[in-house]
């Protein structure tokens, strides 16, 4: 059982359908029921609606955290010896966390269906399927190669499979996507030599590549460490996105902006604990990447309602909104938007101005990311128009 908190996935109805009627009970958070409809109940509907229309880039949303149960199945399909379970309502409860330690066991069940070049790209095609419903334009998708490379994936072929995904999405859905490679920290620094070398070898780095990060736990994982590895990544020209301050205290966001240069941070939760960090975001115009359900998923915070993003609004950060693991977190970006819009107190124009936050802090170049908040200002004022 997870904690009692006001659970966002309130109501399985169609947004058009009457609602159900509310019984005031606290539900358990439950992750992973991926064919609910998503809505949070206490934001009016017609604002899901402008939500589900708007037009949104995802900074920070997990390549094998993303498999929906639909890819899942057809993964574990593939590979029937998994522990995985393929039933949704199996699922949902194996995809219910006792803790951060807890999720991560379970994440890497599900990296153990990724076996070939073509479950790759499957996934990946698949992952801007389900962002392309979803009126998300462009997508900075972390990847984990190291992962892949160590259960026997070849790396050439793991490469061309995110890029043949890549190219096939942008002309089919209309997707813009690009890769932040992530060094799995708690497997040493043998993978942080790894996904250096992939990231940063002109031979194997694909077009896509835009950024390198750091995720994982981060108990026990100090980030100073792992400087070399961002040195040579940003030397490559690649952007510094670390994890930091998800499950661990504001020291350790210090320690990503210092010892790593992080342009953007993975979470960084824990910073309201520290008002001259706040600051120091805000100033250096250092982008949040937000993921509240996530954070309740993982037990690194209780409920919703002490997240500290209005912390981070007051003052005056950078936040942007996305989904982590939606999936596994029974979430999904528009329900995101609908979270913040109730914790932030949103109306239309609030919610047009986080989608371009997320524009505006991504590492698409100018023109795409004038074309994006064009395209967000054009929906919004004919949503709002008389
Ligand atoms: N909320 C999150 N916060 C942090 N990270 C998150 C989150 N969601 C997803 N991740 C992903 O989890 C991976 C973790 C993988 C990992 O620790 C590990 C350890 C030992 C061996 C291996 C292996 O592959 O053999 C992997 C990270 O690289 C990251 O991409
Ligand atoms: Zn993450």
């Amino acid at each position: 059982m997870g904690p009692a908190y006001d659970d966002p996935r309130v109501t399985d109805q169609p947004i058009t359908a009457p609602r159900r009627p509310r019984t005031g009970r606290r539900a358990p958070f439950r992750g992973g029921t991926l064919t609910d409809h998503l809505v949070d109940a206490r934001v009016p509907r017609d604002l899901h609606a402008f939500i589900a229309g708007l037009p949104k880039a995802e900074l920070h949303v997990h390549h094998v955290g993303s498999a929906s149960p639909r890819i899942v199945a057809e993964l574990a399909a593939r590979h029937p010896d998994s522990k995985v379970p393929t039933d949704p309502e199996a699922l949902a409860d194996y995809f219910t966390f006792t803790d951060f330690a807890h999720f991560i066991d379970v994440y890497l069940s599900v990296v153990d269906l990724i076996r070939t070049p073509e479950d790759v790209r499957l996934l990946t095609y698949e992952v801007a399927r389900d962002l392309a419903r979803q009126q998300v334009r462009y997508a900075e998708l972390t990847i984990t190669p190291f992962s892949s490379t160590r259960r026997g994936i070849d790396e050439r072929a793991f490469m061309a499979a995110i890029e043949d995904a890549r190219k096939a999405a942008e002309a089919e859905f209309g997707t813009v996507l690009r890769w932040c490679f992530d060094i799995p920290g708690e497997a040493g620094l043998e993978s942080a030599e790894e996904t250096a070398r992939l990231a940063t070898d002109d031979r194997l780095r694909p077009e896509g590549l835009v950024s390198f990060g750091l995720g994982g736990p981060e108990i026990g994982v100090p980030r100073p460490q792992f400087k070399p590895y961002f040195d040579r990544a940003i030397a490559a020209g690649l952007h510094s996105v670390p994890h930091a301050g998800e499950t661990t205290g504001p020291e350790t966001v210090w320690d990503a902006l210092t010892h790593l240069r992080a342009e953007r941070i993975g979470h960084g939760t824990s910073s309201a604990q520290d008002p001259k960090l706040l600051a120091h975001l805000a100033e250096h115009r250092i982008a949040l990447e937000v993921c509240p359900t996530s954070n309740i998923a993982t037990r690194a915070v209780r409920t919703l309602d002490e997240h500290p993003i209005k912390e981070f609004a007051k003052a005056g950060i950078i936040v942007t909104i996305n989904s982590d693991d939606p999936p596994m977190f029974g979430t999904d970006l528009n329900n995101e938007y609908a979270v913040a819009a109730r914790l932030l107190d949103l109306d239309e124009r609030g919610l047009a101005d986080l989608a371009k936050n997320a524009v505006t802090a991504s590492f698409l170049d100018e023109p795409g990311k004038a074309r994006i908040a064009e395209e967000i200002d054009t929906y919004t004022a004919g949503w709002l128009a008389p």
